[in-house]
């Protein structure tokens, strides 16, 4: 468990982290979010030392970060993922972190496995795309099989295969019972991936919630259907737990069943589909407006910009 109390961070009249508090619990992951600039970093800096908060506390499995004989094993973290010597291998980098640990070499084996690195482990990570560069930050952080593991924008630069990768990965360490908190700004991105929400603006709490709890508030988890049979797909789709809302006479708007439930069920009655679009947006401009007095710079909207530039 992270347990985050009171914590202020302060550079100069900068107000970066303000009287934050949440704690992030083992078995589930927990997304960490906020526009930029609104503290993620300098938190996750403070929760492994890095930064000495101005007040507040934070422990780390009960103890400060400090406090922790071997903190690799307690906490893995991906921070910078770019603080690699770029000279060296990815299993150099490894290696040379696991001696400072006592972390035998079966263990790096096992990472670069874990992380993909196979066929690139001997290659100089001054030449990683910035994909394979997450995987190695990736693979560090899991270097000391550690209860707890932080990441700082860890799917930032992969592709979709590296989503999925990072999503399974870390649903498996949830469901082993550890902690594993991650930072993102992409809202959508991030409800595929958490349980759990904490969302900061401006360095101070906005919300703490389930992933659910959250897409409820924003209208539901709803799924776009066009049809030319709106009608007769409305009664097939129709339950208990289900709502269903049309804009048109072709198209629902479905909550309570996701796409392939839909699609297997206007499959099994052969009602021909033109659309059949998971809802997102929903929950982007939820997001957007709960942080949207914390954004430190807003950017005029289009329009506005051109007339200017007329
Ligand atoms: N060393 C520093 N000195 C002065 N100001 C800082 C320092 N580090 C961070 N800040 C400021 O503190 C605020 C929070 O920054 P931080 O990097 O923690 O935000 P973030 O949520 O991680 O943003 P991003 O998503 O852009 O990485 C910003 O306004 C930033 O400019």
């Amino acid at each position: 468990m992270i347990d985050v109390h009171e914590l202020t961070k302060r550079y100069g009249d900068k107000t970066a982290v303000d009287r934050l508090s949440f704690t992030v619990q083992p078995g589930q992951v927990t997304g960490f979010l906020g526009p930029n600039g609104a503290g993620k970093s300098t938190t996750m800096r403070m929760i492994i030392g890095l930064d000495a908060p101005t007040s507040g506390t934070v422990t780390v499995g009960g103890r400060r970060y400090a406090e922790h004989a071997a903190p690799l094993q307690e906490i893995g973290t991906l921070l910078e993922a770019r603080s690699v010597h770029p000279g060296r291998t990815a299993f150099a980098h490894l290696m040379a972190l696991a001696r400072t640990h006592g972390i035998p070499r079966s263990r790096v084996d096992e990472v670069i496995e874990l992380a993909g690195l196979g066929s690139v482990a001997h290659k100089r990570a001054g030449a990683f795309s910035l994909g394979m560069g997450q995987r190695l930050g990736i693979a560090a952080a899991l270097l000391g099989d550690p209860e707890i593991v932080m990441l700082d924008e860890p799917v930032n630069g992969l592709d979709p295969e590296g989503v999925l990768w990072v999503r399974q990965l870390l649903s498996g360490l949830a469901a082993e019972g550890r902690t594993v908190m991650l930072s993102s700004h992409l809202m959508s991105e991030t409800a595929l991936i958490a349980d759990h929400l904490v969302i900061i603006g401006r360095g101070r709490l906005l919300a703490n919630t389930t992933v659910d709890a959250f897409i409820e508030n924003a209208g539901g988890r709803g799924v776009k259907v066009a049809t030319a049979e709106g009608e007769r797909l409305r009664l097939l789709l129709s339950g208990p737990d289900v709502t269903i809302t049309s804009t048109t006479a072709e198209e629902l708007v479905v909550s309570g069943l996701d796409s392939r439930q839909i699609g297997a069920i206007a499959v099994e009655h052969g009602v021909p589909l033109y659309e059949l679009t998971p809802q997102t947006v929903s929950l982007e401009e939820a997001f957007m407006e709960l942080t949207s007095d914390a954004v430190e710079y807003h950017s005029a909207p289009a329009d506005t910009a051109r007339r200017r530039a007329a």
